[in-house]
């Protein structure tokens, strides 16, 4: 696989904690991951072992990148099973996972999820609104035809 250099180093992705209902959730999530592999980025994410956060952490860390799961430990036995992809910091509670992956990322991707997705999302956009932050976020679109992700705006993100 041909490596092209991002100027992100890592990025956190939001996605749903199940499947979804359409085959091309996975798909997308699956394309996410091997555009991350192939731009040289390390992912942090919310630490789950399901779904598509399950699907895209798996890929990233076969992809041979680093991934980092923020998760409070009282949400492990409900998103986690089996043995854990990549490093794991646990934290107290959902306040310090949002703070600790928006910390850990350049910038913020989006994929299909339920309200805790879109909680996330609206969190760290309303960040950027009040210059919490300068980070960038993505909700990629996803061409069902080509099954390839619209990628090139997130090389045209300013970070
Ligand atoms: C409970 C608190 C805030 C509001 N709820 C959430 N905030 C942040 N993250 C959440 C919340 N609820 C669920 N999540 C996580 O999102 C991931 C994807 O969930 P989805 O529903 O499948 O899209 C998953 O890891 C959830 O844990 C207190 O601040």
């Amino acid at each position: 696989m041909e490596e092209t250099k991002s100027k992100f180093k890592r990025i956190c992705v939001f996605c749903g904690s199940s499947s979804g209902k359409k085959a091309s959730y996975q798909e997308a999530a699956v394309e996410l991951a091997r555009e991350l592999v192939e731009r040289r980025i390390d992912l942090v994410y919310g630490g789950g072992s399901l779904g598509l956060m399950g699907l895209v952490s798996q890929a990233v860390h076969d992809g041979g990148r680093h991934v980092l799961g923020v998760i409070p430990r009282s949400l492990m036995p409900r998103e986690v099973t089996g043995e854990p992809v990549g490093e794991v910091r646990a934290v107290s509670d959902m306040h310090q996972r949002k703070a600790e992956m928006a910390r850990q990322a350049d910038a913020f991707i989006a994929l299909p999820g339920g309200y805790g997705t879109l909680e996330e999302l609206l969190e760290v956009i309303t960040w950027a609104q009040l210059n919490i932050h300068h980070k960038p976020d993505y909700v990629p679109e996803y061409d069902e035809i080509t099954a390839k992700l619209v990628w090139e705006e997130v090389d045209r993100l300013t970070a």
